[in-house]
């Protein structure tokens, strides 16, 4: 049998039946810790994203989630327990690698942070900061290509219309997409979704969801997002992570996950 990898997933092809597809682990993280002084709110967490998944975090407030994610992000720092980035183990990295893993991993926020007083497309533009040198990246030199890029990831989340429109004229869904554009033009391998919709309507939340639904499925993109909302978790995650008093109560695919199970979290 020979193993072959091909685009991020790695094939064994076999000149019988068998065909296995492993899709890469674009997130590893194994038995993080985290107190606040003597509250311990993360304990021996684990969990991985692969690409071309969508996890979705579960668990009342206070459980961990975002304390996870932000142990991710670089928002703060574990206590012990590992994480594995693209392939990078920040523990072990050099600054100059564990930065590079990190832009790796786009973070979107519930409070979506965009410049109002400037277009959609510039603050689309901003995305492409952390891959520039730093002679470039001042808001007055957006070059050609990167403006390119930026449209194109605009219409990736269907908003090349309101491209010069003032991102505070758009909606609350309609910047959340455009804070997901900005997340693109960074080039990612993961978004991280810290709550993406929970400040918007049910449509623009659905919409939301399934936008990064699709950038997991057709993009190949691992996507971890924390939700409050289990029938979108249902409806749009491939896995599901529940967390309760910072343990992990269970990690499973959504479809072997029941009632009974995501009730558990928010006794
Ligand atoms: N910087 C901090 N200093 C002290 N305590 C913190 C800090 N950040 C988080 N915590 C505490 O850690 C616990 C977990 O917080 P976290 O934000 O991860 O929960 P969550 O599951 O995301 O909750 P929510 O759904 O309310 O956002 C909470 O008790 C919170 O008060």
């Amino acid at each position: 049998m020979s193993v072959a990898t091909v685009a991020g997933e790695t094939r064994a092809d076999s000149a019988v039946t068998e065909v296995r597809i492993e899709k890469e682990v674009l997130l590893d993280v194994q038995a993080i810790s985290k107190s606040f002084g003597d509250r311990v709110v993360l304990k021996d967490m684990s969990m991985q994203v692969r690409a071309g998944e969508l996890v979705a975090f579960l668990g009342a407030n206070g459980s961990g989630k975002s304390t996870t994610l932000r142990a991710v992000n670089g928002l703060i720092e574990a206590d012990s327990g590992d994480i594995t980035i693209a392939g990078t183990k920040l523990n072990e990295a050099s600054s100059a690698r564990r930065t590079e893993a990190r832009r790796a991993a786009a973070t979107v926020f519930q409070k979506i942070h965009l410049v109002s007083r400037r277009t959609a497309l510039q603050n689309v533009c901003a995305g492409g900061f952390s891959r520039l040198p730093a002679w470039r990246s001042l808001p007055p030199v957006y070059g050609r290509e990167l403006k390119e890029e930026a449209m194109a990831c605009l219409g990736r989340v269907g908003l090349a219309d309101r491209a010069h429109d003032r991102a505070g004229s758009l909606s609350g869904g309609q910047q959340q997409r455009v804070a997901i554009a900005r997340a693109l033009c960074q080039r990612p391998r993961m978004i991280l979704a810290d709550e993406p919709v929970s400040a918007l309507d049910p449509k623009a939340a659905d919409d939301v969801m399934r936008l990064l639904h699709e950038l997991a499925v057709d993009e190949g993109l691992g996507v971890a997002a924390v939700l409050h909302q289990p029938h979108l978790a249902r409806a749009y995650a491939h896995r599901v992570v529940g967390l309760r008093g910072g343990h992990l109560v269970f990690d499973a695919p959504t479809i072997d996950i029941d009632d009974v199970q995501l009730a558990s979290l928010y006794l």
